[in-house]
Formats: structure tokens, sequence, C-alpha cells
């Protein structure tokens, strides 16, 4: 083994793991039992995955002739695992702040989209935008979450509807992954709206016949990895026989299922994503008694948005019902044009506060449970030995904290750190 090593964070207060079994995801209970080791210590080594982690004590000694590139003394203070963010729109150009005034004055999400707003007022901006003024604008976003946790981040194309924009949005999604330290996992959302001129017939058609053989293209080139595939499916929009047969060409190339269902209408997408053996859907505010079950059964995640729910005014999703249901619930910040958050400590608050989750279980939801819902949960959402040393130092003795101070991560946050590399230091932190 080598003797040097990226960092070590020593002492802290409180070393929240999540898990230590290794885990895929956790359910019921066991999101109310977190692994916490008080004064404990965490070693990453020169490949930025975690080499060990205890108590302060045995590290020490375990450790006592090692070499590291950085210290952090984290006494009095709390280590979390990188935040993971499920699900978020983040490549887009031309704001919706004026339809966030129209919902204020009572229109529904439907309504402002059946007036050619919402996603069509996107995709019409975001088909005339360069890549490079949207990567720009990905860039920012991207920082912007880091800063407040996000280590592992979802995000979609979608706002494209044809395949050359939906190309490029992915395309620039590729580009910041090679480029930027935060994880990503990427998603194809070319079914995110029936474009206009065009019915849901066509729309699918040319989904199945010409984006999904391009995009399998350029997959196997190497010249793009995409992870997931998406379709909204819902009323006006995806039917249940069209998301189906977009899903299954999607997971026949090697994508995996995480779509958007039972959002604003109960469309049965629960019970489908669990015959296709969907990894996540995402909302789920309509969602029934069977498509519970089925997910449960399924293993299906679900990926609730809080923020969704709180800017539109619908009904929040059943969280408490899913989770005594043993469903694995995830958390997502659903980042875009309508729901303009990158906090998932926001996040988390607005899951514990609206949708009646423990604070316990907010955070599995936006750690295992989330890296779970991308396929990730071998490598991140929990810090075990192996595992991505992907981490937020907390200027605070107790880790509630984080969701506690509403609002208030920009100062609670120390240290992120991905890769055993401290990527943001919030050295403005004033004593809390
Ligand atoms: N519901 C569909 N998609 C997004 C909204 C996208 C948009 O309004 O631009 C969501 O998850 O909330
Ligand atoms: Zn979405």
């Amino acid at each position: 083994m080598s003797n040097r090593n990226r960092l070590l964070v020593k002492g802290a207060e409180q070393l929240v793991l999540i898990c230590s079994q290794r885990q895929k995801f956790l359910t019921r209970q066991q999101m109310t039992q977190l692994c916490v080791i008080q004064n404990g210590s965490l070693v990453i080594g020169s490949d930025g995955l975690i080499k060990a982690v205890g108590p302060a004590e045995t590290i020490r000694a375990q450790f006592s002739e090692a070499d590291f590139d950085e210290i952090i003394d984290a006494s009095g203070m709390c280590v979390l695992p990188g935040l993971v963010d499920a699900h978020t729109h983040p490549v887009w150009a031309g704001d919706r702040v004026h339809e966030f005034a129209m919902k204020l004055a009572g229109a529904t999400y439907m309504d402002v989209h059946r007036a050619g707003g919402g996603i069509h007022f996107t995709v019409e901006h975001t088909r005339a935008a360069s890549a490079s003024d949207l990567l720009t604008s990905l860039r920012g976003r991207l920082v912007r979450m880091q800063r407040a946790g996000t280590t592992l981040v979802e995000c979609k194309s979608g706002y494209g509807l044809e395949l050359q924009t939906e190309l490029k949005m992915l395309q620039v999604i590729e580009e910041a992954r090679r480029t930027l330290p935060i994880n990503i996992s990427s998603t194809y959302c070319g079914a995110h709206a029936v474009p206009r001129g065009k019915t849901m017939e066509e729309a699918t058609e040319n989904i199945l016949e010409v984006q999904l053989p391009r995009l399998k293209e350029q997959m196997s080139a190497g010249n793009l990895r995409v992870d997931n595939i998406d379709v909204f499916c819902e009323q006006g929009v995806f039917d249940l026989s069209s998301t189906r047969s977009i899903l299954q060409a999607g997971k026949d190339i090697g994508l995996n299922i995480n779509f958007h269902g039972d959002e604003l209408h109960p469309m049965n997408s629960a019970q489908l994503g669990a015959e296709l053996g969907a990894l996540a859907i995402s909302h789920l505010e309509e969602v029934t008694d069977e498509g519970i079950a089925a997910m449960a059964e399924a293993k299906t995640a679900a990926v609730l948005l809080p923020t969704t729910a709180y800017i539109l005014r619908l009904p929040h999703p059943r969280a408490r019902d899913m989770l005594e249901a043993g469903v694995i619930v995830a958390l997502g910040s659903d980042f875009n044009p309508n729901a303009y958050c990158c906090s998932m400590p926001m996040v988390m608050h607005l899951a514990c506060v609206n949708m009646k989750m423990s604070m316990s279980e907010a955070l599995a939801a936006a750690t295992i449970n989330a890296a779970y819902a991308l396929g990730r949960s071998d490598t991140h959402g929990s810090l075990e030995v192996n595992k991505h040393g992907d981490l937020l130092v907390l200027n605070s003795t107790r880790w509630e904290h984080l969701i506690y101070q509403l609002g208030g991560h920009q100062d609670i946050i120390r240290y992120v750190i991905i890769k055993g590399n401290i990527v943001y230091d919030n050295d403005k932190t004033m004593g809390l």
C-alpha cells in the first residue's frame, strides 16, 4: 500500500457515513438509523478513493507513518458524503421569470405550457443558443450546485426536441463532465414535450427512428456518454403507450430507465416503470397505491422533487406512504427554468417540512438513495472504503444544521471535496 495519500480529515465531531455494509440503498427503518462515528477520521488515497474511515484514534495509529498532501483538522465540525441531486434540467437559455409572476397570479403549469410558454419557450431559446453559451451557463449552474454541497448530479437534455439540439445539449453535458470536478450522470430526454407542429405519434416516431439511432452511433463511437433515458409521461404530453416504446428502445441501447411519471395526473407510470425495470421514476405527486406497491416490489426508486409541488402549489408526493411501503425514496432539486433551485440542503428542508420526512430520511434520500437512482451507489452516496472521496465538511457540531438552517448552506458548508480535492473552500464562514 502506498504511503502517500491525498487527504486526511481528522477528528470530526460527527463523521456521517450513512451506511457501512455496502448497502445499495436504504429503506424504511434503515433510513432513520444512519451510521455516524463520533470523533472520526477519514483518509483519501492518491487515486481519490476512500482508503480508510473510522474512529480518530484507530486512523491515527494506522497512518502514523503516512504522508498526506493535505490535512484538514475537523474538530468541532461534521463530515458528510457529498450530496447527490437525482434530477435536474440545467442546460437551457432564456429564463422564465415572467412565468413565475403568471403562476403567482393563478396560472397552472399546463395553462402556461398550452399558451406556448413553459418548456416550449425554453426550447425556442435553447435551439437558438450556441453550444458555447449553453456550456458557460451550465458551468455557472454546476458550480453553484457544488457550492451548495452537490458532488454528483443528474443532467438532462430535453429542450431541443429534435436531433440537432438534443445532441448539442448532450455534447454540452459531456464537455462539462470532462472538464469539471463535479460527477455527472447524463440523461437523454428527447421526449420532454411534443414539439410544436407535431403530433405525439410523429414525435415518438422521430425519437425512435431518428434520434435514438443517432445517439447510439455517437455513444458507440465514444463521442458521448449517456447514462439514462427519460420521457415526460403525462396527459397532453406522452401517453403510456408512447412512453413504453421510447423507454424500451432506450433500454435496448443500454440506457437506464429514469423518467417523469404521475406528476399532474395518475397515468399508471409507476406500474409501467416497475414492469420495464426502471431504475427510477420522478415526481409521483399523483401516484396510486398500486403504483407504490409496484415500485417497492421492483426496487424502482422514487425521485421526489419538493420544489415542484412548492412552486406550482401542487399536492405534495405521498412520501410517508412510499416510505412505509418500502419504496427507495430519493430526492432531486428539479433545477429547471420553472424551479430555479440549485440547493439540495434547501430541497431536504422542504422534504422535511412539506413531505413530512425526518432529517435522517431526507439525508439518506439525498445521498445513498439518490446515487442508487442513478445507478451509482457502488461508488457514491456513502463514506465507505473504495468509494469516491466526495464529502462535505460542515462548520457545525451536528450534521442536522445543514437542513435546519433554512437557506443557510452558504455559511454552514466549509469545504466541498471531490475525489480528495478541495473544490470549494468557504473561508468566509463566520462562527455560527
Ligand atoms: N415536468 C416536466 N419537466 C420539468 C419542468 C421543465 C420545465 O418546465 O421547463 C420538471 O420536472 O418539473
Ligand atoms: Zn424534470
